[in-house]
């Protein structure tokens, strides 16, 4: 496995561009998942890693052998990439281990890799004789993952893998497919615009807006530092609201709050997740609930600020409040300024 260099990378259709001076790093051995709304230059940017297109400028490297970008390019064939499309696209009339052998050469095609690359998967040995439609949706993925593991490729790129899939196979596989590429050693890239997908199962996450990488960062980071208000929306929940800052304090509807890092006095709007919000008869700021989705576990209480905006608090199951009623709101922690651009 290799560690994955772009750099400067872009990529036009005629007046579109697609991919726009795009920088990035995926450490061999970790998944990167790229993030990013629909048209925004993920598939664009994993096609160019493959070798399907070509970029217009900019460097495609994997260690220091340059694939792209400088001299002729290195056709999709030799850079030794995995796939995995968003539907297995295994072969129908194959049985799964054919399937996944396809990609060995011939000598290795009856050795014991396709049982080694089973249970990395972690799908039982007996599976190998099973045909396609005999796998749930779940399962054929997880042979697409193995399949393009087969030849030890040097990255493997993933296109929205489990987008066909409903949302409990979604979680599991996600789960398993990590597994997986963490016990190969794979270095991969895995594009989504699910952001609790890319949140839970990447190692870092890289977010696109129209054809530009805004942000990469591990989870943790991203979440609780995004690059700016728009990312903040982008990756979870966000109240993002009109603040004056002043010596480390920004006053805002919902009181006074202290910064997580400085900022110039001033305007500015702060960052305020759903969980930092605390409901009580005592909080400081009144507000009135006007919704309540209650999933169980936890809830998503939208409240009306009285003289303020509309936010949505996230509270357990069992703090969940009724809709109609008046409620004290209080925020925990600091929070995230960000000043005008
Ligand atoms: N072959 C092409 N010819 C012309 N325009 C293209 C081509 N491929 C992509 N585009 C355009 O480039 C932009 C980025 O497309 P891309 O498929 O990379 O986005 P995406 O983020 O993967 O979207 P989605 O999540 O919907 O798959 C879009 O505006 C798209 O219309």
């Amino acid at each position: 496995m290799s560690t994955l260099h772009l750099e400067g990378v872009r990529k036009a259709f005629g007046a579109t561009v697609a991919v726009d001076g795009v920088d990035l790093v995926v450490p061999e051995g970790s998944v990167t998942a790229v993030l990013g709304p629909s048209g925004c230059g993920k598939t664009t940017l994993l096609r160019l890693v493959a070798g399907f297109l070509e970029p217009d400028a900019g460097t495609i490297a994997f260690d220091d052998r340059v694939v792209a970008g400088s001299g002729r390019p290195v056709p999709p064939q030799q850079r030794r990439v995995g796939y995995v499309p968003q539907e297995g696209a295994l072969f129908p009339h194959l049985d799964v281990a054919a399937n996944i052998a396809f990609g060995l050469p011939r000598a290795q095609r009856r050795s014991a890799r396709v049982g080694d690359l089973l249970d990395l998967v972690e799908l039982p040995a007996a599976y190998g004789a099973r045909h396609p439609h005999e796998l749930s949706g779940g399962q054929q993925q997880r042979v697409a993952l193995a399949r393009a593991l087969a030849p030890n490729p040097s990255v493997v790129l993933l296109d929205e893998p489990f987008s066909s899939l409903d949302a409990s196979l979604r979680a599991s596989t996600g789960r398993a497919v990590v597994r997986a590429l963490h016990a190969a050693g794979a270095t991969a890239v895995l594009v989504t615009h699910d952001q609790d997908e890319a949140l839970s199962l990447a190692d870092q996450v890289a977010v696109m807006r129209a054809g530009r990488l805004v942000q990469a960062a591990s989870p943790h980071v991203l979440y609780r530092t995004p690059a700016d208000a728009d990312v903040a929306r982008f990756v979870g929940g966000a109240a993002v609201l009109d603040a004056t800052v002043r010596d480390g304090v920004a006053r805002c509807a919902l009181g006074d709050l202290l910064l997580l890092e400085p900022v110039p006095d001033g305007t500015a709007e702060v960052l305020v997740r759903p969980e930092q919000l605390r409901l009580g008869d005592d909080g400081p700021v009144a507000a009135r609930v006007v919704e309540v989705s209650f999933y169980g576990h936890d809830a998503a209480v939208t409240l009306d600020v009285h003289d303020g905006p509309t936010v949505v608090a996230r509270v357990t199951g069992l703090d969940a409040p009724e809709a109609g009623r008046e409620v004290g709101v209080s925020v925990t922690g600091r929070v995230l300024a960000f000043t005008p651009r």
